[in-house]
């Protein structure tokens, strides 16, 4: 899955499977396997790669585009790249800057950061290292003194948009973090949440990450709590972790102002549908009310093309800049981007779109090969 090719070191990283090499040398196996792997037998991270594996183009020629415009408009902003990083926890696992490398290297492309809420860098260190806007992630957690103590820290510090993450109420077991009894030193830890982001230690067949979010999330939230944040905050804020029509109906009925299509990389419910199938049902069900996000399993430029052509108003990155990220830092991010953005541009160019809203559903072929 992660090797290349040959299963040796690449010399020149052409692919951003190629940085995954490169990281998996430099991270403790423990770090890579809570990087890499999935929950239960780990089918829905397979899912997402295999949903993008079986899609198939139908490109348009003769267009005469030169130069596509891979930029988007949200929330009254242009963005200059359709994608933004998707919220990872604790960075300085994967390299000692942590957080901030990952908005310095984001920043050179002009593409947002979700921070997330488990951040290892303050909040207001990562906003001091951005070249770019940020957002913040959150979890619903049992103290919501804590969730509004960091909506204000980000409305401060000039932060763009909330994002909820709604599909942990549990984490999932994720077997190779129990076999690992996986923990989060301190060093490389949550620093923003106070005393509730002092780790806890997995005994036998638990991981202390698990723990940790058993003692911290709060698996009682509803709809009503979504309309609860929303009056804590001028910020949009956008709901992580659907995966069904119905689900975008509830979240915007509930005031969501943006949904994230996401099963949050294959790490929650093992069996979930792949996020570019319930994209297309979410997209249909919403017919552009709010902005859709996507994530999970998008590897290369044409992956990008293909979730918005599915109807994406942007895609969100995970694990694909966090091996760029242990591989080298700053660079290792903005080379793993530069590189989706090149091969997304010769993917426009070769479908003949000359802009994003040139990507739409007829590109697209869901039949075999
Ligand atoms: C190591 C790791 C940590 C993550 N931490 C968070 C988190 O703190 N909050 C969150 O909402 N999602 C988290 N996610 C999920 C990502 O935001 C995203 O949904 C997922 O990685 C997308 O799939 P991809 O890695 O295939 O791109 C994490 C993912 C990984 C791999
Ligand atoms: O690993 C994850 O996917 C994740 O969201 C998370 C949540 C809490 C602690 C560490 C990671």
């Amino acid at each position: 899955m992660t090797t290349s090719a040959l299963g040796q070191e690449p010399s020149v990283a052409l692919r951003t499977e190629d940085f995954a090499v490169l990281a998996q040398a430099r991270l403790e196996p423990a770090v890579w396997d809570f990087l890499s792997g999935g929950s239960g037998a780990e089918r829905t991270l397979a899912g997402n790669l295999r949903a993008f594996d079986a899609v198939r183009l139908r490109p348009r020629i003769l267009t005469g585009t030169a130069e596509p415009d891979t930029g988007v408009e949200l929330f009254a902003h242009r963005w200059p790249v359709p994608f933004a990083i998707a919220p990872v926890a604790c960075n300085r696992l994967l390299h000692p800057e942590g957080e901030v490398a990952t908005v310095r290297g984001a920043g050179a492309l002009g593409a947002v950061t979700i921070v997330p809420m488990l951040a290892s860098r303050t909040l207001e260190d990562i906003r001091a290292a951005a070249g770019a806007p940020l957002w913040l992630q959150l979890f619903w957690t049992r103290d919501r003194a804590l969730m509004t103590e960091l909506v204000e820290r980000a409305e401060s510090a000039g932060y763009g948009a909330l994002v909820i993450t709604s599909d942990m109420p549990v984490m999932a077991r994720r077997l190779r973090d129990l076999r690992n009894r996986f923990v989060i030193e301190p060093e490389f830890g949550p620093v923003n949440l106070g005393s509730a982001g002092v780790q806890v230690r997995g005994g036998e067949g638990e991981s202390g990450v698990r723990a940790h979010a058993a003692k911290t999330f709060d698996p009682t939230a509803t709809w009503r709590d979504l309309e609860w944040l929303r009056s804590t905050t001028r910020l949009p804020v956008i709901v992580k972790g659907v995966l069904t029509d119905r689900d975008a109906e509830l979240a915007v009925r509930h005031g969501a102002q943006g949904v994230v299509v996401s099963n949050h990389g294959g790490r929650q419910l093992d069996g979930a549908q792949s996020s570019l199938t319930a994209l297309r049902e979410v997209t249909r069900a919403l017919g552009g009310r709010v902005p859709v996000f996507v994530d999970g399993g998008v590897r290369r430029g044409v992956d990008v093309l293909v979730a918005l052509a599915a109807g994406a108003d942007a895609v969100l990155l995970g694990r694909a800049p966090m091996w760029g990220l242990a591989a080298a830092g700053e660079r290792g991010v903005r080379e793993v981007l530069a590189l989706i953005l090149e091969e997304l541009r010769e993917a426009m160019r070769l479908c003949g779109a000359a802009t994003t809203a040139d990507l739409g559903p007829d590109l697209l072929s869901w039949s075999a090969p």
